[in-house]
């Protein structure tokens, strides 16, 4: 292309995009203008209210953000029609398309044509922007069997971009591999397993987006979920769906779930692995059963002048049947009393002639003498309750006697309302809350660095995705939980899905090679199979040094790295982030903590799952490792959260594993 006829291409590429830009902001006139007299056209208070509520949605989801590119790329066909590929549909006046979402099906040939499966593709056109402002583009004939792949220029700036502030979505440039499973089937459930930096958490947020625009209503009314590792996590995703102009989906961590109870106290591990455990499952189960009484007397109740009477041996049958049929326990409570009233009806019947009302059953159903029985046979308990009792005194028929003594409460409290439960207790009353009435289910849950879920947090998890599908994102050898995943079938079995596929990534788009292959090391030494990242990165830079004085060395490294743009991480034991964050200060450096949106954050390894920064300061490394019993896969989960450079400061020897090359 003559430099003449790319200055005229560039021209008129600007032109659609100032034209679309128009154009949506004339959709959005539109919306408002419907948003306004939605009032006058519902017809009542509660439609105005409904219609309200999805006009000003609407209107929400058309803004436009003047930095974020309408399109990003272009699709050339064969047949000669032409589409540019966005962020969302925009449409001319008479309805023409200008703009089609990333996620129509057409859209799918911008991430899936290839020099050998061209889809009828002539030309692919990727768009380079900066600020919002259109300044270059790159076509790739697969046509004529000419593709760039990931040497696209374009993509390797995108990759290679400094990061600042949370994430962003990766519309522009999902690979293949990720956009085959974003486009999953909404009734699959999928397990990733991917090494740091494959982007796992981006294919998963990206599925939520696909799958509310496939699946609008349905999802709509049912719900998406996304679970993460804690705040700070969900702190730094929040941003990807609105962007691309999903504002329905629930964030969450385990611990939000399961908030019917305060957490104000936590666990010894010994009782922490035990409440762990997916015997406590069984454990509650069972000791809601055993509340349930076989009926040993008959049912007398008096009506005026009548007295029914219900046999002990009728009062079993009902009982073993609704036993059998084992619904919910508090629905099991509410269908033997269905079926006492309805025995009393039949005997009304027979005595009167005639069909007893409703309110008659109802009155029935209340009678102190059915209520009593109740009581006896199948009492109605809290979830609170059920593990209050069983904590105060652990049953004996699932776990050992040193299990029990672990979970037994050292001092009982007086009563359910003053104990003080840990988040195991927690994720155990939600198991009980389960146990007793149904948990409504999300249409679709993508949880987020499950290789750390417990048994008893999958439970948690399985409960709201009974009927909808799930995407789990992971990796083993990044497991720094005691009771971390060492293989996804067993994760999948507590998550109710057994059969989902479990699909490896292996392309890292965050971490340069030189960074990867130190990182790399500790692989063998952390017993879990899993295959290693290969980075498409060849930038970036890496320093290991020993000093003699770690605070002065870490405020000197902030300093460097504080040269170049984008996001600055000093990521350090727990105890030692105070320490650290002291002597930035002292030196004048504004550093944030997790909850910020500082250019310099100073991270505990314990928060740093799943984010990234431009440039890390590792300090030392040992330290990190002595933390924990899996002080070595933190260790990997630190140093894998580096976009461009990585310092790791030293004052004590090195790990095993990182002190020594590789062969
Ligand atoms: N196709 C892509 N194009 C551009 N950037 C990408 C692509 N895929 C992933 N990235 C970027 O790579 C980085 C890592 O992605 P992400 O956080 O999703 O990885 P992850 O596998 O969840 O990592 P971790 O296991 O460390 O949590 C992010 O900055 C993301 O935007």
């Amino acid at each position: 292309m003559t430099l003449h006829t790319l200055e005229a291409e560039l021209a008129d590429e600007r032109a659609h995009l100032a034209a679309s830009r128009a154009a949506l902001r004339r959709m959005r006139e539109r919306a408002e203008a419907l948003f306004v007299t939605g009032e006058d056209v519902a017809g009542d208070a509660y439609s105005a209210e409904t219609l309200g509520r999805t006009l000003s949605r609407r209107v929400a989801e058309l803004a436009d953000n003047p930095n974020t590119p309408l399109f990003f790329g272009r699709l050339n066909f064969e047949n000669d029609e032409r589409y540019h590929v966005g962020r969302r549909h925009v449409t001319d006046d008479a309805g023409e398309p200008m703009v089609l979402d990333w996620r129509a099906p057409i859209s799918r040939s911008f991430y899936r044509a290839s020099a050998s499966d061209p889809q009828g593709v002539a030309v692919r056109r990727r768009f380079g922007f900066s600020g919002g402002e259109l300044t270059s583009f790159e076509d790739e004939y697969l046509g004529r069997g000419e593709e760039l792949g990931t040497a696209s220029r374009i993509l390797t700036a995108e990759i290679e971009r400094p990061r600042v502030g949370p994430m962003r979505d990766i519309v522009a440039t999902i690979q293949p591999e990720q956009d085959e499973l974003v486009r999953a089937e909404l009734d699959e459930s999928i397990c990733i397993q991917g090494a740091p930096g494959t982007g796992k958490t981006a294919v998963g947020l990206h599925r939520a987006a696909y799958l509310l625009y496939l699946h609008r209503e349905r999802l709509k009314r049912a719900g998406v979920l996304i679970v993460g590792p804690n705040r700070a996590f969900l702190h730094y995703i929040a941003a990807v769906l609105p962007a691309l102009g999903e504002l329905d989906v629930q964030q969450a961590t385990v611990d939000d779930l399961v908030a019917r109870v305060p957490v104000r106290a936590t666990d010894e591990p010994a009782a922490a692995a035990v409440k762990q455990d997916a015997r406590m499952a069984a454990v509650l189960a069972n000791a809601l059963r055993a509340r349930v009484r076989t009926p040993t007397e008959p049912l007398m109740v008096p009506d005026g002048s009548y007295r029914w009477r219900i046999s002990t041996e009728a009062l079993r049958r009902i009982v073993d049947e609704v036993r059998r049929e084992a619904p919910p326990y508090a629905i099991g409570r509410e269908r033997v009393r269905a079926r006492v009233v309805a025995m009393l009806v039949r005997q009304a019947e027979y005595t009167s002639g005639e069909s007893p009302s409703e309110a008659w059953q109802r009155r029935m159903g209340k009678a102190k003498p059915v209520v009593e029985f109740l009581d006896a046979v199948w009492p109605a308990v809290t979830a609170e309750q059920l593990v209050f009792d069983v904590l105060c005194d652990p049953p004996d028929d699932l776990l050992t006697h040193a299990e029990r003594d672990a979970i037994r409460w050292a001092k009982p409290p007086r009563t359910v309302k003053s104990a003080k439960w840990t988040a195991a207790d927690a994720a155990l009353v939600d198991e009980a809350a389960g146990l007793i009435d149904r948990v409504p289910s999300f249409g679709h849950v993508v949880i987020d660095e499950a290789q750390d879920l417990s048994p008893m947090q999958c439970r948690v998890i399985a409960r709201r995705s009974e009927h909808g599908s799930v995407t789990l994102l992971g990796d083993l050898a990044q497991g720094t939980a005691p009771w971390a995943a060492r293989d996804w079938r067993d994760t999948l079995a507590h998550l109710g899905k057994p059969d989902a596929r479990v699909v490896p990534l292996r392309t890292g788009f965050r971490v340069p090679e030189v960074v990867l292959d130190l990182a790399n090391r500790l692989l063998p030494a952390l017993g879990v199979d899993v295959p290693e990242a290969v980075s498409l990165r060849r930038d970036g830079a890496l320093r290991v040094r020993q000093v003699t004085d770690l605070e002065s060395a870490t405020v000197t490294a902030v300093r460097e790295a504080s040269e170049f743009d984008g996001s600055v991480g000093v990521i350090a034991a727990d105890v030692a982030v105070p320490v650290l964050a002291k002597a930035l200060a002292a030196a004048g450096v504004t550093a944030g903590g997790p909850d910020d949106d500082e250019r310099v954050t100073v991270m505990p390894a314990s928060l740093a799952k799943g984010l990234e920064y431009d440039h890390v300061i590792v300090v030392e490394p040992a330290d990190i490792v002595a933390a924990e019993p899996r002080g070595l896969h933190r260790l990997y989960v630190v140093l894998t959260r580096a976009v461009s450079r990585l310092d790791v400061l030293h004052h004590a020897p090195l790990p095993e594993p990182i002190a020594t090359q590789r062969q």
